[in-house]
Order: C-alpha cells, then sequence, then structure tokens
C-alpha cells in the first residue's frame, strides 16, 4: 500500500471514529443527535430487547476478537502492520454504527429525576465520564490508540514503538479509568429507560469481564511482573484505597 494512501486510511478511519464517538454521546444522553437512545418509535419489547442484545453483542465481539495480540498477528497477514491499528477503529465505528441505526426504543422509564439541580447534576456527571476517557486516551497515547501515530511514521519512513506501560496521573487512582469514565457516563442520566438500562448494564458486564479475563492478560504477557505489581497496588476500575504497598513505587518508577 502506498504510504500516502496508508496515511490517508488512517486518517479517514480517524475521522470516522471522531464522528461516531460524537454521535455516541449524543446517542446515550439523548441530547443533540437525531436519534438516541431512546427516540424512535416503539414496538413490542420482546424483539427490541433481541435486537439491541443482538447488537450490543456485535459490539462486544468485534472489540473482543480484534484487539487480541492472536487476531492482529492473523490480520497483518492481509493487511500492512501500520494500518492495524486504524483498520480496528474502522471496524469500531462501523459496529457503532449500526448500533445506533438498529438500535430499537425500550422508552419505559426506570427512574426519572425532574428535581432541576439533581437533573442537571446527573448531565454533569455523565459530561465527567465522556471527559476521562478523552483525557486517559491522551495518557496512554491519543495518536497511536486510534491509528494515526503508526500510519504517520510509516509515511515517514519509521515503524512505531509499542505502547509504553503507563502507571501516572489517573493511572496511579485505578488501573482502567478510560473505562471508568464509560460507566460514569453510561449511569449518570436523570432519565434512565428500559433500554438504557439494557445498554449500561451490558456494557458494564462487559467492561469488568473484557478487562479481567482478556485485556489484563495481554498486558500481563506483555510487561509481566511490573503489570501484576501494577495490579496489586492499584484498584481496577474503582479509586478506593487498597491494602497493599504505596502506588508510588510502581509510578515512581516510570
Ligand atoms: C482503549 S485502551 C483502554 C485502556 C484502559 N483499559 C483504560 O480503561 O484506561 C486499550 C489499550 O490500552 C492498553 N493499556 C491498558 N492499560 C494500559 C497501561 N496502564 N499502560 C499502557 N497501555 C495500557 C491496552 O493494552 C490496550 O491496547
Amino acid at each position: 500500500m502506498p504510504r500516502v494512501l496508508a496515511l490517508f486510511y488512517g486518517v479517514v478511519s480517524y475521522l470516522v471514529f471522531l464522528a461516531t464517538f460524537t454521535y455516541a454521546i449524543g446517542f446515550v444522553t439523548g441530547l443533540g443527535v437525531p436519534k438516541h437512545i431512546d427516540g424512535g418509535l416503539a414496538g413490542p419489547l420482546l424483539p427490541a430487547l433481541l435486537v439491541n442484545a443482538a447488537l450490543l453483542g456485535l459490539f462486544a465481539a468485534q472489540h473482543s476478537v480484534m484487539a487480541r495480540p492472536a487476531f492482529k498477528r492473523w490480520l497483518t497477514r492481509f493487511v500492512p502492520e501500520h494500518v492495524e491499528r486504524s483498520t480496528y477503529v474502522l471496524c469500531a465505528s462501523l459496529a457503532l454504527v449500526a448500533m445506533f441505526a438498529w438500535w430499537r426504543p425500550m422508552p419505559s422509564p426506570v427512574w426519572q429525576v425532574e428535581t432541576p439541580a439533581l437533573y442537571w447534576m446527573l448531565h454533569a456527571l455523565s459530561a465527567c465520564g465522556w471527559l476521562l476517557v478523552l483525557v486517559g486516551t491522551f495518557l496512554i497515547s491519543h495518536c497511536e490508540l486510534f491509528g494515526l501515530r503508526q500510519v504517520w511514521l510509516h509515511a515517514r519512513g519509521k515503524t512505531a514503538a509499542h505502547l509504553p506501560f503507563v502507571t501516572r496521573s489517573l493511572y496511579r487512582l485505578v488501573r482502567h479509568p478510560l473505562m471508568l469514565g464509560f460507566l460514569i457516563a453510561f449511569w449518570a442520566t436523570p432519565h434512565m429507560s428500559q433500554g438504557h438500562l439494557l445498554f449500561a448494564l451490558a456494557t458494564t458486564g462487559y467492561i469488568v469481564l473484557a478487562v479481567k479475563l482478556l485485556e489484563e492478560r495481554d498486558l500481563v504477557a506483555m510487561h509481566g511482573e511490573a503489570y501484576r505489581r501494577y495490579q496489586r497496588e492499584v484498584p481496577m476500575l474503582l479509586p478506593l484505597p487498597k491494602r497493599r504497598e504505596p502506588v508510588g513505587s510502581v509510578a515512581r518508577s516510570r
């Protein structure tokens, strides 16, 4: 693949991701998009539940399979290594687009907060969650996570190094600030419908399982004892103190 074409592919994939991520904020919060999680004409509950569960399953499968090192090795037999991450990002965005397009509303309320102060507090908390996600990507390496760095370095005839092991800043408080951000963003809502609850429950279950069973296994395989020590010292998702030696011993070593 010519370098300029790879660069173009990487930039387009990133722009598609930016558009879908921005839409996702509106989709979940119900603000500023033509079709949100409770929007549209509601049909019978069971078919809606099945379709939505299938869409969530598609997103989880895409994320779980395509992020695994073994799948990446297989994929790079067909796709150049420097565009592998852009391909992942593009597929993740397309899975999200499918969710926005085919999601069926299940609008019956589970809780509804009308008190203005609490209403805006929940929206503000949700905004903090989305911000946490964004900040987390920059702490790890925004451009590398979304494939831009790989295509840019390739265009300049260089090879991208692997992501450094990060334990600073928010990563001193929890091992997965980005995922914590998603959890806050998905649960902090003044209007929790049945559909939103399904979304929040399924994504929470997926995040906990995928982090524990997939991502952290890969991180241990990559960073060995340093990551195991980090696991012992820093909580996974909730920033609660651990009865262990101070985090500084890991964080300072980075
Ligand atoms: C979408 S990011 C999510 C990171 C993390 N799970 C979080 O919630 O903040 C996924 C990528 O981050 C990498 N990653 C996770 N924790 C990391 C850390 N502490 N340092 C560097 N990379 C990390 C994973 O290997 C994976 O490639």
